[in-house]
């Protein structure tokens, strides 16, 4: 019997040629001026909907979630059990060793003293040093009248400050309403919030927690907190890539 997650078939050097060929030093400029970056395009429709597919399935999942059951929205998730899917397990880690920097540029500016290995393979060694063993990247499934209430993915101590979500679906056409929403809270100061425009296949980096930001008077920090508008029709999915692993 073939796996269900065989049927989303990403070529591991496309992958690696596409990571590669992303802007990343616009990318590193937006996370540092916004705490947020689009990627670029990451997945073809198709494999979008291969990964889609994937949802209705068990097998690749180590576990379910109703959001509505936890006050965390309505809608539901899964994470992806281990091994994951190996398109997964790429971008996850090609998209870490771009961004470790970005991470350990941020962890000097906080004045925090932990710094992250180049590598994911090392840092996931640390994840699970730590008692973080259970793998964090999962696919979301909204329905009419489903939201995401804002959040931030913490598992643990140990945490990567940057994450990853790709879009699945295509707005406007599958969907509309669900708007991925980020918001930033400074010293002080409300909370602003940003909705970031996703076409199918897009990427989003964004900050998990905090980042700093340069002011007059030296470098402060922002609180980022992430989730999605109502959604108004249709289906929308959703793949999320964590770098930590959770306790
Ligand atoms: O569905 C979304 O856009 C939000 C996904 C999310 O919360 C995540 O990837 O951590
Ligand atoms: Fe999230």
């Amino acid at each position: 019997m073939t796996s269900p997650a065989s049927a989303c078939v990403m070529p591991a050097g496309r992958l690696a040629a596409l990571v590669d060929g992303l802007d990343w030093e616009r990318i590193g400029a937006d996370l540092d001026e916004a705490g947020h970056a689009l990627t670029g395009p990451l997945l073809t429709p198709s494999e979008c909907s291969g990964l889609s597919a994937l949802y209705e399935h068990d097998q690749p999942f180590r576990s379910r979630v109703v959001m509505e059951r936890h006050g965390f929205g309505k809608g539901e998730y899964k994470y992806f059990a281990d091994p994951l899917p190996e398109a997964v397990a790429n971008l996850r880690a090609l998209l870490y060793r771009r961004l470790a920097p970005v991470a350990n540029r941020w962890a000097t500016a906080m004045a925090l003293d932990h710094r992250y290995p180049a590598d994911h393979g090392e840092f996931l060694d640390r994840c699970h040093a730590a008692g973080q063993r259970r793998p964090t990247p999962l696919l979301l499934k909204y329905r009419p009248g489903d939201y995401n209430c804002l959040h931030q993915d913490l598992y643990g101590e140990t945490v990567f400050p940057l994450q990853m979500a790709v879009l699945l679906s295509v707005p406007g056409t599958d969907f509309s309403g669900g708007e991925f929403v980020l918001t930033e809270q400074r010293p002080r100061m409300q909370s602003r919030a940003t909705v970031v425009p996703l076409s199918q296949g897009m990427g989003v980096v964004f900050a998990v927690d905090q980042r700093p930001v340069q002011g007059i008077r030296g470098t402060y920090r922002v609180r980022h907190r992430h989730g999605v508008s109502l959604l108004r029709s249709g289906e929308r999915f959703m793949l999320g890539i964590i770098f930590h692993d959770a306790a």
